[in-house]
C-alpha cells in the first residue's frame, strides 16, 4: 500500500454536470469550455485544482452514434504529446481550456478512433500547461439487457480499452475509469493499492439503473478501499436518446457523500482532503488486514 499522506496536497475538485449536449459538436465544445471556465471561476469560493468533464460530452450517447463523432487522439504513453499537432477538436479545445484557467482537468470521454482503427469510449486528461497527460480507454463496456426497461450495447461499435489509469497529479495520485468500469471493484482497489487518493470516472447512469446503484456504487468503491470516489455525469435531457441519471457526487474514505445534485446542469464542488485518508484507515484498518495469502486464487474462478 502506497498512500502518502503527506506528498498528497488537499484540492478542491469541481464536477461540471453539463447539459445542452445536440448532435453539433461545435456547439458541444462550446458550451463544455464555457463551463470548465465558469467552473474555475466560480462567484466565491476557492478555485478548484481538478475539473471534470461528463462521459460522451462531445455527442449523443449512443453506440450508433460514436462512429460519427469519433476523433483520433494519437496520445502514446511515455512520450510528450503536442497537442498542437492534434487533429482532434476535442483535444484542443481541452487543452487550451486546461492550460488558460491552470488546472488539471479530465476531460469527460470522446469517441475515439484508435491507432488500430477500433473505436473506444476515451478519457483524456491535461495538466495546468495543457498537456495531454494520460488517456483512459473504457475497459468495461456497457452492454446490457433489462428487458422492458433498458438495453443498450456499446459493443455493437465500441472496443473495450485494456489499461489501467493512475494519473500523478500535483495532489497526489488519482485513479480514472469510466462509468461501467465503477461496476467492477478491481480497477478502485487496486488504484487505492498503488497509492490514489480518489477513483474518478466521467459516467451516465440511466434511469433504471441510476436511483438504485449509481450513489451505492460509489459508496461501496469508497468503503472497501478507503479512497475518495467521485462520478461526473451529463445533465439529463428528456429529448435525448439516453436519458442520464445526473446526481454528479463525491463520496469521501468513510463512504459519507460530500457534494451532490439532482439532474440539471451545475457544477458540483468538494474538499479533497487526503488527511482523512489517514484517518479512516487508521481507524478502520482494513487496508492492512486484507489476507491475500486466503483469497489470491481469486482470478481462476
Ligand atoms: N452507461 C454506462 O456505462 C453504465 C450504466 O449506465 C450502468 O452501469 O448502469
Amino acid at each position: 500500500m502506497a498512500t502518502d499522506a503527506k506528498a498528497n496536497r488537499p484540492f478542491r475538485l469541481a464536477l461540471i454536470q453539463m447539459g445542452g449536449v445536440t448532435a453539433d459538436k461545435t456547439s458541444n465544445l462550446a458550451h463544455a469550455r464555457d463551463l470548465i471556465h465558469k467552473a474555475v471561476n466560480p462567484q466565491s469560493g476557492e478555485k478548484p485544482g481538478v475539473v471534470v468533464l461528463p462521459e460522451c460530452f462531445n455527442s449523443p450517447y449512443g453506440h450508433v452514434h460514436f462512429p460519427k463523432y469519433a476523433e483520433s487522439v494519437g496520445f502514446k504513453k511515455g512520450e510528450t504529446y503536442d497537442v498542437s499537432n492534434s487533429s482532434s477538436d476535442s483535444v484542443k479545445m481541452l487543452s487550451q481550456a486546461a492550460k488558460d484557467c491552470g488546472v488539471w482537468l479530465i476531460g469527460g470521454s470522446i469517441p475515439e478512433k484508435g491507432e488500430d482503427g477500433n473505436l473506444y469510449n476515451t478519457a483524456t486528461i491535461y495538466n495546468p500547461r495543457g498537456e495531454l497527460v494520460a488517456i483512459h480507454r473504457k475497459i468495461h463496456l456497457f452492454d446490457i439487457d433489462i428487458p422492458g426497461k433498458i438495453t443498450f450495447k456499446e459493443s455493437t461499435t465500441l472496443t473495450g480499452g485494456s489499461e489501467l489509469t493512475h494519473v500523478d497529479t500535483d495532489y497526489g495520485r488519482i485513479g480514472v475509469g469510466i462509468c461501467y468500469d465503477v461496476r467492477f471493484p478491481e480497477l478502485a482497489m487496486i488504484a487505492a493499492r498503488k497509492g490514489c487518493i480518489a477513483m474518478i470516472y466521467p459516467g451516465a447512469f440511466n434511469l433504471t439503473t441510476g436511483p438504485l446503484h449509481w450513489e451505492l456504487l460509489q459508496r461501496a468503491r469508497a468503503v472497501d478501499n478507503q479512497i475518495y470516489v467521485s462520478m461526473c455525469s451529463p445533465a439529463r435531457d428528456m429529448t435525448a436518446g439516453y436519458h442520464a441519471w445526473g446526481h454528479s457526487t463525491v463520496v469521501d474514505p468513510m463512504g459519507a457523500v460530500i457534494a451532490t445534485t439532482e439532474h440539471d446542469e451545475d457544477i458540483v464542488y468538494a474538499d479533497i482532503d487526503p488527511q482523512k485518508i489517514a484517518e479512516t484507515r487508521a481507524g478502520i484498518p482494513v487496508t492492512t488486514q486484507r489476507r491475500f495469502d486466503v483469497y489470491k486464487d481469486v482470478a481462476d474462478f
